[in-house]
């Protein structure tokens, strides 16, 4: 999918909004359970619930390895699922890779070619080299973790190195990369503090901002210090969607949360335009 895709959706829809679909068989309805394969009952519900009211899907691939070969396979049809039935949503393979140059390509042939998804997240720890095979993708993008929400953040990511924070070093240096275009970033929603000083690098790329809901961050403040003139924010939130009812209704219950939420980013868009 390119950028202009993407954004002529986020215009159709009033919705920068991305489900996270991380599936817990602990955490879905009991009832399910007795579907052949759960974790894809629940995510089909979940998806043909809330399609029209966000622009991508971010299945955390942690939460499908957790279960060897059946969870790849759910992982399989739950992309499947999305390019046959809604091609126009963003995907996102939560997966936070990179290794060394042919590691790397593997890794985007994994996620891109055998997976078809849009995009991947990457740790940009080993450099240039681990970064720019996932780059060489045409139409599909690499979301470089450049802040992230938790508190571990902390540790590296904001020490000062050579006078400038590691993240900001992390923005930098990304943007001389092969194809620096098939860039985004990850900002936690819970860092909207440093926003203003992440859009002085980097003014229009898009940021995946995972942290609202479950983990505190403010949809407004992201919006006051995050957005650009074309949008430039996709927001996720997993388990403040996907988890809000144990019971027959929860696809129902995961729509009115999907709901919520588009329409606070509807009223955010209008009150901008
Ligand atoms: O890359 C991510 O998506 C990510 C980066 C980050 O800094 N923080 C973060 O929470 N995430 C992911 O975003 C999702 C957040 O889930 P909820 O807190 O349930 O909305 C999880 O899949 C996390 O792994």
């Amino acid at each position: 999918m390119t950028t202009q895709e993407l954004v002529a959706q986020i215009r159709t829809k009033k919705s920068f909004l991305v489900v996270g679909l991380d599936t817990d068989l602990e955490k879905i309805p009991s009832h399910l359970l007795k579907e052949e394969d759960p974790i894809f009952a629940f995510n089909k519900a979940i998806i043909d619930a809330t399609h029209d009211l966000c622009v991508g899907y971010k299945p955390n691939i942690a939460f499908y390895e957790a279960y060897g070969i059946t969870g790849w396979k759910s992982l399989e049809k739950t992309i499947n699922y999305l390019n046959e039935h809604y091609p126009e949503q963003f995907t996102i393979a939560d997966a936070k890779r990179g290794d060394i140059g042919n590691t790397s390509t593997r890794y985007a042939k994994a996620f891109f070619e055998s997976l078809n998804f849009d995009s991947v997240t990457i740790a940009p720890y080993m450099g240039r080299d681990s970064v720019e095979p996932f780059l060489a993708f045409e139409d599909k993008h690499t979301i470089v973790l450049a802040l992230t929400s938790n508190q571990g953040a902390f540790d590296f990511q904001t020490q000062l190195i050579d006078g400038s924070e590691l993240y900001k070093k992390v923005l930098e240096t990304s943007k001389t990369y092969t194809n620096s275009d098939r860039l985004m970033y990850v900002v936690g929603a819970t860092k909207a503090e440093y926003l203003t000083d992440i859009r002085a690098i980097i003014p229009d790329a898009f940021l995946l901002v995972p942290g609202v809901g479950a983990q505190g961050g403010s949809l407004e403040e992201v919006c006051t210090y995050g957005m650009t003139k074309d949008v430039g924010l996709l927001v996720n939130s997993s388990r403040g969607i996907i988890y809000k009812s144990q019971d027959e209704d929860f696809a129902e219950a995961s729509r009115d949360a999907a709901k919520a939420m588009q329409q606070a980013m509807q009223r955010i868009l209008e009150d901008r335009s």
